[in-house]
């Protein structure tokens, strides 16, 4: 399955301790970056998620597809802009929003997953009411049909890995009337990964990682000085909510979250089955 010969010396001497660990627990992946969109890191992503599976772990993938949303909003002519990085979402861009991630984005991972051998089934949040949102107010911005998560019913999922399924979720959340919310998707992996109390959430990026004002990587952060980074502008922009969503989870009993570097072939391998890992991991405070 895995043809780089390096990799595999380093998984056969490094892994079986993390199979170990990591038996029948529950690991979440926000799936996004360019890890998504090409086409070979993709297949590795499929073929890493599936390997998860055959030894024994449990992955909950969530997936992006920001740019997917813009290309078509761009293609239908419909105008889109981002607020606090955030898209303002009114009632045709969910439109399109739902349509693009529920279908597109999320059947093309199943696929992907299928093709490895594993066996994904896709979600939404509305699917056995897993994701229940409201709107999410910022700052008193607008943000129209923009949500956040209220409550998790995690039983389809907790289905689905008790099947052998690999659950591949879509972030669109349903309001209490049955209205579609669009949540960013590192939001609904924190939040699942918070529900499923899960063993680590893992948000795959296109960066290295958390980098510090040098541009070095901080390969371990723990929650005091991530949030003094955060205070004092070192981690700013769209680093913000990921760093947030990390703690938020770690904070909620997840033992553990990374910020991965997507661009790495086999970044979600060398994670979990190697000593080093990629990236940067954010753990509470001892
Ligand atoms: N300390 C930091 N370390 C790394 N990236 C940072 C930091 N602070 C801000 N950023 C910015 O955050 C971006 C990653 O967030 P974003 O583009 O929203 O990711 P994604 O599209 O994967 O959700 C980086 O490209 C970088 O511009
Ligand atoms: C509210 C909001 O901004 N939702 C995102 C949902 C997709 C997402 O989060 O995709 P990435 O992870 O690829 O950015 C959007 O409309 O783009």
């Amino acid at each position: 399955m895995h043809k780089d010969p390096h990799l595999q010396a380093r998984i056969l001497v490094e892994a079986l301790p993390y199979m170990q660990r990591f038996h029948g627990r529950t690991i979440v992946i926000k799936y996004g970056g360019n890890a998504m969109v090409e086409a070979r890191l993709q297949e590795q992503f499929a073929h890493d998620v599936t390997l998860m599976k055959q030894v024994g772990m449990n992955p909950v993938v969530v997936h992006g597809g920001g740019p997917q949303i813009g290309i078509m909003l761009e293609r239908l002519g419909v105008p889109s802009r981002f607020e606090g990085g955030m898209r303002v979402t009114d009632a045709v861009t969910m439109e399109v929003v739902e349509m693009v991630l529920g279908g597109r984005v999320n059947k093309e991972i199943v696929q992907a997953i299928n093709r490895a051998g594993g066996r994904a089934v896709g979600l939404t949040g509305k699917d056995g009411g897993l994701l229940r949102a409201r709107p999410l107010h910022r700052d008193g911005v607008d943000l129209g049909l923009v949500g956040e998560v209220t409550w998790v019913d995690p039983d389809v999922i907790r289905l689905l890995d008790q099947g052998d399924f690999i659950p591949v979720v879509a972030p669109i959340g349903v309001g209490s009337l049955g209205e579609s919310y669009n949540i960013n998707a590192d939001l609904v992996a924190g939040a699942l990964a918070a529900t499923l109390k899960a063993e680590k959430l893992i948000l795959m990026t296109n960066v290295a990682g958390v980098l510090d004002q040098d541009g070095q990587l901080r390969a371990h952060l723990e929650a005091a000085e991530a949030n003094r980074m955060m205070t004092d502008g070192r981690i700013h922009g769209g680093m913000l909510p990921k760093v947030q969503c990390c703690l938020d989870a770690v904070a909620a009993g997840v033992k553990a979250s990374h910020i991965v570097d997507g661009r790495v072939p086999h970044a979600l391998l060398l994670e979990i089955f190697t000593d080093a890992g990629v990236g940067t991991l954010i753990s509470e405070s001892p």
